[in-house]
């Protein structure tokens, strides 16, 4: 864990972290994916009806297949993010279940064809994508300004009911770091699941 990252670093961490990711074997992902499954399904949190945002995995990322098989099997509602234009917002979050067809976006990541939309606040939890994330919660993503600018709604109170949606980093733990500097746009994450364990954060947003 690197202990001061500044802002002209970013673009060095960002590289350095995706290309670690990407250098694990099938094997080593699947365990710390089963592991980081495990700890999400006994989360106290994870209420039964929560209708739940996930991701598909891509770029080395912790892989979301054996998260996404344990949550269908319990019967929540899913839904992953959609980038396809024309959208009123640049990111929605399409309703999906395992067995439903995708297609590419402009980053060669797979999305729903079907045009059930939901804002993602209106979603109860949502398990997030990242590159990096510190001891406070802080979240460094692919740069795309994807997440901050879907959840900029926790910050000003449009969201379903308080407290939710709840954003919960999915990630391997050597992604945690020391502290990242923090954006005036910059959402929080409530907690991250790694292959270690459940770690929550408090904070306003
Ligand atoms: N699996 C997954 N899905 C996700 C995200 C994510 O981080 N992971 N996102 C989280 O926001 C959104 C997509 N954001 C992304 C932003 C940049 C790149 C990317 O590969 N950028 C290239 C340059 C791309 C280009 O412009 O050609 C790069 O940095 O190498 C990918 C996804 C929605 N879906
Ligand atoms: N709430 C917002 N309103 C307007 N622009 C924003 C907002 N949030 C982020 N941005 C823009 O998006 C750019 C990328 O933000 P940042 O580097 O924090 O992305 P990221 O969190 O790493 O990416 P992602 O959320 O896609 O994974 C910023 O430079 C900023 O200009």
């Amino acid at each position: 864990m690197s202990p001061v990252v500044n802002a002209s670093n970013l673009r060095t961490l960002r590289q350095t972290l995706r290309k670690q990711r990407n250098m694990l074997s099938s094997k080593q992902r699947l365990e710390a994916a089963n592991r980081a499954t495990h700890h999400l399904l006994r989360a106290p949190w994870l209420q039964r009806k929560a209708h739940v945002g996930v991701f598909l995995s891509s770029d080395g990322e912790l892989p979301t297949e054996p998260l996404i098989a344990a949550l269908h099997a319990r019967g929540h509602q899913l839904y992953l993010p959609v980038l396809a234009q024309p959208l009123p917002h640049p990111m929605l979050f399409a309703h999906w279940t395992p067995d439903e067809p995708l297609k590419p976006n402009r980053y060669g990541i797979l999305e729903p064809i079907n045009r059930q939309y939901r804002h993602g606040c209106q979603l109860d939890v949502v398990i997030t994508p990242l590159v990096a994330f510190d001891a406070q919660g802080q979240r460094l993503g692919m740069g795309g300004g994807y997440y901050d600018r879907t959840f900029a709604c926790r910050k000003i109170g449009t969201r379903k009911k308080s407290g939710t949606p709840l954003l919960i980093g999915w990630a391997y733990a050597f992604q945690q770091v020391g502290a990242l500097p923090a954006q005036p746009w910059d959402v929080s994450l409530n907690g991250v699941i790694t292959e270690n364990g459940v770690q929550r954060f408090t904070h306003k947003n």
